[in-house]
């Protein structure tokens, strides 16, 4: 059975009565401040000061029923009441209207400016017997001291956020003091330290609430009855609510409603257990950062990759079409893949474990000439791009996380020097669940490249491994050089790079003599098969259709594609016939040139031809 809200009437207890809340002096005068006030706390809950994660909830152990439950939800576990939330919309005793008007200092800075005011106040504001609780002291990176920093070392917090952040925290503070400096009041002003500034900066990052999200009004008149913050989103404090601690995936309702904001369960909570709250989908990163914690194993966990590379030129015109530019962000954040499945299905699409824009942007980066060609021709929002972009985007987000992990290990000190602290161990955890992540992502891009490439892709090695001969040929026949003009004098280099050669020779033996493309070389049937039927299905592909519109050459290329196509026939000596049924020329090679440097993608020492 559902609990009712409270009425007001019985939320007016004895604060003898209240006692059972708590036993914990500054816990029960906090719950009977609340409940005076109109607010609520459910009879099955205890509050209590626990050794690891401070002030927190549970249900009473005297509630339990037979079976060690206390029945049925939702239950309204706390109410505040809306007059004792603490936000900038809350009376501030003595900031000038100049300060909280200044349009050139920052609501963020605003608002900590006034909980800052309200530190110093202690007993003498109103909200005292809340303030007191709050913590003096946190376990984020902005606490930690230099040693303890290293234990973030290659994370995205010891690349920079942890600085950053202080850095932006500083500016606004000093801009804060010097406002109030300004106003005559240069001496209140030293109060407001830097230490007390974190202070409060920190108390909102670790328990503050949205003043969207709770529907409270935006609207505050000053002493000269001007408007500051319409519409701005500022964080607000709700006592006794944000006592309980988080746990992922908890079910909780949060209730605002104009007078006031709740928290009830759906969930049937046992005896004894602690009540939790659920800060939303948050990750270590974002734990750690805003709250010093972190949860082993997290289920919520996520890896947040910068993107700093933007397309040029044709590139960029693609990029400006393209549907998904619209969800484009400067932090993507990575969840953890799902194990990769043993049994292979149909190979799953990139985005299906990765964001969309994030992939959609790595193909138009990745886009060689051709590809853009296409795209800009054809259909700008095509995908995939090709299999040859495909298997580069693939190869550049690997390449992209793979330093990511090579970064996280290297500075791992979990093994050499075990935690020895709090702090230690949650940098560890979060360090821990980053690269649980990466691995993850690697494990799910090997396994789509594996099976992307069985079938649409023929490596080089595998190219020479299945035609001996082929191989043993070209070690004999030395590549022909050039002679190129250096600031040294003048130095040789071969004209034509040994893979695309290789590559050259391949598709002019496989493709070109159509009457034998049944007879490809051993080992890639299923690739050449592929490969002949897509080239001569795809008009302009084909020898015969390339022949046809470009059947003279410029000087300049007729001199390399001459030699190459020399060296060719070269190689072919004794097994006149064997290779195309004809001698090869140049325009035999600019067209399987052409297709090379289209089709191909280089994998470190190794190149592959892609359909
Ligand atoms: C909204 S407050 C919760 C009340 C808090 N325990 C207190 O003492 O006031 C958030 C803070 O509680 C602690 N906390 C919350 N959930 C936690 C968790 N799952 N593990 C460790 N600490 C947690 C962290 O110190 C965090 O900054």
């Amino acid at each position: 059975m559902s609990e009712q809200a409270p009425a007001s009437k019985k939320a007016r207890l004895d604060p003898e009565a209240s006692r059972q809340y708590s036993e914990h002096q500054y816990l029960r005068e906090l719950a009977e401040w609340v409940i005076r006030a109109g607010g609520y706390i459910s009879d099955k809950l205890e509050l209590y000061k626990d050794e690891k994660n401070g002030f927190s909830a549970r249900i009473a152990s005297g509630d339990a029923g037979e079976s060690g439950s206390i029945g049925e939800g939702p239950l309204t576990l706390v109410s505040c009441p809306t007059s004792l939330v603490f936000s900038l919309a809350s009376p501030s005793p003595s900031f000038p209207s100049s300060f909280l008007e200044c349009p050139s200092l920052s609501t963020h800075a605003k608002a900590c400016f006034h909980l800052s005011q309200h530190l110093l106040l202690k007993e003498r504001g109103q909200f005292w017997p809340y303030i007191r609780l709050l913590p003096e002291t946190f376990d984020t990176p902005l606490y930690f001291s230099d040693d303890e920093m290293e234990r973030l070392a290659g994370t995205n917090l010891g690349a920079g956020d942890v600085a950053l952040r202080k850095h932006l925290w500083m500016e606004e503070w000093e801009a804060g003091r010097k406002l109030l400096g300004e106003d005559g009041n240069a001496e209140s002003a030293r109060d407001y330290t830097w230490e007390l500034y974190l202070r409060a900066a920190t108390i909102y990052t670790s328990r503050s609430f949205p003043s969207k999200l709770v529907g409270i009004g935006a609207t505050i008149f000053t002493d000269k009855n001007s408007s500051i913050l319409d519409g701005a989103d500022f964080p607000v404090l709700i006592p006794l609510v944000d006592l309980l601690n988080h746990k992922p995936n908890t079910k909780i309702i949060w209730e605002p409603t104009s007078t006031s904001f709740s928290l009830r369960t759906p969930e049937n909570l046992v005896a004894g257990s602690q009540v939790f709250n659920n800060y939303g989908p948050k990750g270590n990163e974002e734990l750690l950062m805003g709250y010093g914690f972190a949860i082993p194993e997290n289920p919520t966990d996520s890896l947040a990759m910068k993107f700093t590379i933007s397309p040029r030129g044709q590139a960029a015109e693609i990029w400006e079409q393209r549907k998904l530019k619209q969800a484009w962000k400067e932090v993507f954040h990575l969840t953890k893949s799902a194990d990769v499945d043993q049994e292979k299905g149909p190979t799953p699409a990139l985005e299906e474990d990765w964001p969309e824009a994030f992939i959609d942007l790595f193909r138009i980066l990745v886009a060689n000439e051709s590809e853009i060609d296409d795209l800009e021709n054809g259909d700008p929002n095509a995908t995939p791009v090709s299999i040859r972009n495909e298997l580069a985007v693939a190869l550049g987000l690997k390449a992209a996380i793979n330093q990511k992990l090579v970064s996280l290990r290297n500075y791992d000190l979990s093994m050499t020097s075990p935690a020895t602290s709090y702090r230690e161990r949650i940098a560890d955890i979060y360090r821990k669940g980053q690269e649980d992540i990466v691995v993850s992502k690697i494990k799910k891009l090997n396994s789509f490249l594996e099976s992307y490439a069985r079938d649409s892709v023929l490596g080089l090695s595998q190219y020479l491994e299945d035609n001996a001969d082929l191989a043993q040929r070209l070690d004999r026949c030395p590549i022909p050089v050039e002679e190129i003009e250096g600031e040294d004098g003048p130095f040789y280099e071969e004209i034509v790079a040994k893979q695309e050669l290789v590559f050259i020779i391949a598709l002019l033996r496989e493709s070109l003599n159509i009457e034998r493309t049944d007879n490809h070389s051993s080992g890639s049937q299923t690739f050449w098969n592929a490969f002949v039927s897509a080239l001569y299905n795809t008009p302009g592909m084909s020898f015969d259709d390339f022949a046809k519109l470009n059947d003279i050459l410029d000087d300049e290329s007729e001199g390399i594609y001459g030699a190459i196509a020399d060296y060719c026939n070269s190689v072919d000596e004794g097994h006149t016939q064997g290779f195309i049924s004809q001698e090869v020329n140049s325009l035999h090679i600019s067209w399987a040139w052409g297709l090379v440097r289209t089709k191909c993608i280089s994998i470190g020492e190794e190149t592959f031809l892609t359909l």
